[in-house]
């Protein structure tokens, strides 16, 4: 085979064949119609001096037939440059792109007004021409969306060729749109094709496509069984920290955004009515879990926030402008979480009057969240707070009072048997040292279902069990910087809500019982006769003197 190679070689490098094209059209045609193509295809690259050829024509024409019209093409100038401060007509969102937009307008524009006036050869309007094309046209060229966006087009451009090479022929993109991640596309299926055939076409499909393996992504289209939409991401979003967007909900019942999967996918979980527990070794980012949370739990105006932090307060205090109470020893924790008790039994006992079945959280009703860093530290010095922490576990449900707890060690003893982690819908675990912490922080036989969170290599990544979250898949939370977390605590400090007086008044009657322990007493006779417990929600508005103010 090798000698027939050379030996073809030789008698080619011999016989030189030259090379003949015989077109059908004259070669002026033929040139300019590759001219034509070239260009179409480097449209966007040659969009900077394609205008510049456009303001010079233009100029040249109003100069010679209506030189005295630059005032309206001044005023058109104004207008446009207003309507790009703000993104239009292209949807621009990120201020450096409106701020670019903003001044290519008001330079093409006063550009065209001085040749209208002047004419477009006259000193130093063509050199300024031909600076401004440079000066703008880097940025063009360099920003990283367009080319993405160029890059998107050709594909769509070329995936009928592409889908017949890999055995996908009569497919079509019938959409696709890029993100900081890559891109993704809506694929039409010829009939009789199924997203299967697609799935087991992938390694071909990263192959024509020329992407790093494992870039692309299948989803089938639960709409419709002859349509998918295909990820293709051009880096890995885990290989460096994610900078957290800021807070993405209003409302307890707005998902919050932890971060994202390894497909570029945010992951969402809703915290109303739901526990939940987050554990993870030292360093693995338990804390900078709590951030994201916090974060856009201060933006929430139906949530009033405690927080409990025995390192001193260390993790927590960054947000204490947000914080209706922050406990820092054992005792001021058993004292928080007994509160938290009353304002739950006096919600129940309200709830039971009312006939309604659920607290509904609002500005004027808050839910309430206790949000606790190290778990096994509490549950260690402060053995009286484990029984409110595992009754609020039980009951705060349905009556808006919630716990969120992370825990670095999470034994059978922290856990109290296990009985508080079975209340916790929504699990997230982080780096672990020893396999079995796995189990023990989501479920028996997590482990072995492939949920491996020991393997998990850089902090911040995580695995998540909860509503909607039943695989197992890698994810890594943003990252709050702790400039974020003053400046967002800073921010949401003064929108706070406080708690409905119905809370305040339960944690005002929580007094200390004859065996020692906190005990709230919600009693009928709080509300007047024949008002309800809703009425006294509304009338009752005096801070109570049990509400402390931060340590
Ligand atoms: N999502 C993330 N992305 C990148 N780095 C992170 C992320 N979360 C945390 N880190 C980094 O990891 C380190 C440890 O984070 P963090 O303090 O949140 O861990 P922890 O589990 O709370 O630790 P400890 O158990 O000691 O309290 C910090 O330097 C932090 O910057």
């Amino acid at each position: 085979m090798r000698a027939y190679g050379r030996r073809h070689r030789r008698w080619n490098r011999r016989n030189p064949q030259p090379l003949l094209v015989v077109p059908d059209e004259p070669l002026t045609l033929v040139v300019l119609a590759a001219i034509g193509r070239t260009l179409f295809r480097y449209r966007s690259e040659v969009a900077p001096v394609f205008l510049a050829l456009v303001l010079v024509v233009v100029g040249s024409v109003l100069h010679h037939s209506r030189p005295g019209a630059w005032p309206v093409v001044t005023l058109v100038t104004v207008l446009a440059a207003t309507v790009a401060v703000r993104g239009w007509p292209w949807g621009l969102t990120r201020s450096a792109e409106r701020g670019y937009a903003t001044t290519t307008t008001t330079l093409t524009g006063g550009w065209l007004a001085a040749a209208t006036a002047l004419g477009p050869t006259r000193s130093p309007l063509p050199t300024l021409l031909i600076l401004a094309v440079v000066a703008l046209g880097v940025p063009w060229w360099a920003h990283r969306r367009r080319r993405a966006r160029v890059r998107v087009d050709r594909v769509i451009n070329a995936w009928p060729n592409l889908a017949e090479q890999i055995g996908l022929a009569g497919s079509r993109i019938m959409s696709a749109v890029v993100d900081t991640w890559g891109w993704r596309a809506r694929i039409k299926l010829r009939p009789g094709q199924s997203v299967a055939d697609v799935i087991a076409r992938v390694l071909a499909i990263e192959s024509a496509l020329g992407t790093r393996p494992g870039a692309v992504r299948v989803e089938r289209d639960p709409a419709h069984a002859g349509r998918c939409t295909m990820r293709v991401l051009a880096a890995d979003p885990h290989t460096g920290a994610i900078p957290w967007p800021g807070p993405t909900s209003r409302s307890l019942a707005d998902p919050i955004e932890l971060g994202v999967f390894e497909d570029a996918t945010p992951v969402r979980i809703a915290l109303l009515r739901r526990h939940a527990l987050i554990g993870g070794t030292t360093d693995s980012g338990k804390s900078g879990v709590l951030n994201v949370v916090l974060g856009n739990l201060a933006a929430c105006t139906d949530v009033v926030l405690w927080g409990i932090d025995l390192k001193g307060g260390m993790e927590l205090r960054p947000w204490a402008p947000c914080l209706a109470r922050l406990a820092t020893t054992p005792d001021e924790a058993t004292e928080l979480l007994a509160d938290a008790v009353a304002v739950l039994d006096a919600r129940a006992h309200a709830s039971g009057q009312d006939n309604t079945r659920v607290w509904k959280p609002t500005p004027a009703a808050p839910a309430l969240v206790i949000v606790i860093d190290e778990y096994a530290e509490l549950a260690d010095t402060a053995p009286d707070a484990v029984g409110h922490a595992e009754s609020i576990a039980r009951r705060g449900r349905a009556v808006a009072v919630d716990l969120l707890a992370a825990t670095q060690r999470p034994t059978q003893k922290a856990m109290g048997g296990g009985a508080l982690r079975s209340q916790m819908s929504i699990r997230v675990c982080l780096r672990v040292r020893e396999r079995r912490d796995v189990d023990l922080i989501l479920d028996k036989g997590m482990l072995a279902a492939g949920w491996h969170a020991h393997t998990l290599d850089a902090p911040g990544k995580f695995y998540v069990l909860a509503d909607g979250h039943n695989q197992p898949r890698r994810a890594r939370a943003y990252l709050v910087t702790d400039d974020l977390v003053r400046q967002t605590a800073a921010r949401y400090a003064d929108q706070r809500p406080d708690l409905d007086p119905l809370s305040r008044a339960a944690i005002g009657s929580v007094s200390l019982s004859a065996d020692g322990r906190y005990a709230a007493f919600v009693s009928s006779e709080r509300h007047g006769p024949g008002e309800s417990p809703a009425h006294a929600r509304g009338q009752m508005s005096s801070r109570p003197s049990a509400e402390r103010p931060l340590p």
